[in-house]
């Protein structure tokens, strides 16, 4: 008798072709789970490739929209806008932050306009407008927490009044998630959403961003706001207490280096969980597959993936647009 001939499970058989491997899949990716980066600067007709983020380009409004066109066409749903600010006018309260008809602003209102549909987000940070290159306002080298909560807020207003459907912030302060909320609320902007950068940590997979923005602290590090690496408990005492302050999304981030601290978030807030899969994440991956030793297109989907599986409900990702391609041509 050959029946019951050892192994009579067999694994394989699940894994045996594509048809049975996508019909178990646990987790699947789709263009919808992405939020896009894009990075926005003055002028016309002008595109500019971040040097540490190969094939990543910094857009002049007109090739933004144009930029959006192309990230509507594979399915992508959301995006995130991250505005360079002339060092002109950086100041160290952020006041071009507050400016109605300053790049964010114009920007939001140009994409919501031409793409009613698309799903805006605004990062909510004063570094970009800081002439220090830090998240609040300094004072005797100090970054001040209440003071630039209300710089942020009032930011936050600024972004709603211009369209965007949610606002990001990614600064760390304390209490920012209910003031902006309030203030949200007590404006008319009660149906504009906020994503919280809950537990993010100071890190220097940043790098590529500050590169980007030109944002880079001047001093010093973030280590006064941004976690500590080693912490995972706090990632779960601050995403609890931005759920509770009324944060519709919470985040992680960056993303590869922190998937535990993904699933600790997601089994313990009942909000959905985002990721930020960082600048310096994706400059490894371009970087490896450049010299040809690593496949660019696996790796990318394998990371994506993975985030699902670590517990993220979406992801905002530089891949957002090839991993969308890749997906659709699968279809
Ligand atoms: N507060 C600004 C901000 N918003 C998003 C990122 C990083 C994004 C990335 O690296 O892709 C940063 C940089 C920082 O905190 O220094
Ligand atoms: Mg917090």
């Amino acid at each position: 008798m050959t029946h019951g001939q050892f192994p009579y499970i067999r694994g394989r058989r699940l894994r045996a072709s594509g048809a049975i491997r996508d019909m178990v899949a646990e987790h699947n990716l789709k263009p919808a789970d992405f939020i896009a980066p894009v990075f926005v600067m003055e002028g016309e007709n002008e595109k500019v490739e971040i040097p540490s983020m190969p094939d990543y380009y910094r857009y002049t409004l007109d090739l933004l929209l144009e930029e959006v066109q192309e990230l509507k066409n594979v399915g992508i749903r959301s995006l995130v806008i991250f505005a360079k600010v002339p060092k002109n006018k950086k100041d160290n309260k952020g006041t071009e932050a507050l400016n109605s008809e300053g790049l964010m602003q114009r920007a939001v209102r140009a994409i919501k306009e031409q793409f009613p549909e698309m799903l805006v987000m605004t990062d909510i940070a004063m570094d970009p407008y800081s002439s220090y290159g830090h998240d609040g306002i300094v004072e005797d080298g100090k970054i001040l927490n209440d003071e630039s909560v209300e710089v942020l807020t009032k930011m936050a207003v600024s972004h709603a009044e211009a369209g965007a459907d949610m606002v990001a912030p990614s600064d760390m302060m304390d209490g920012r998630i209910g003031s902006m909320r309030q203030a949200l609320d007590e404006q008319g902007f009660n149906h504009t959403g906020i994503m919280a950068y809950s537990a993010k940590y100071a890190s220097a997979y940043y790098g590529p961003f500050r590169d980007a923005l030109d944002s880079a602290p001047g001093f010093g590090d973030k280590k006064t706001y941004q976690m500590d690496p080693a912490n995972v408990q706090e990632a779960i005492k601050e995403a609890q207490l931005d759920e509770q302050e009324g944060a519709d999304i919470v985040m992680v981030k960056p993303g590869l280096p922190y998937m535990d601290v993904i699933r600790a978030v997601k089994e313990n807030v009942s909000v959905p969980v985002s990721v930020y899969n960082v600048s310096g994440e994706y400059a490894m991956l371009k970087a490896a597959a450049e010299k040809g030793w690593l496949d660019e297109e696996q790796v990318m989907v394998e990371t994506l993936v993975g985030f699902k599986r670590a517990g993220a409900d979406l992801i905002a990702t530089y891949f957002a647009k090839a991993a969308s391609k890749i997906l659709k041509n699968k279809l």
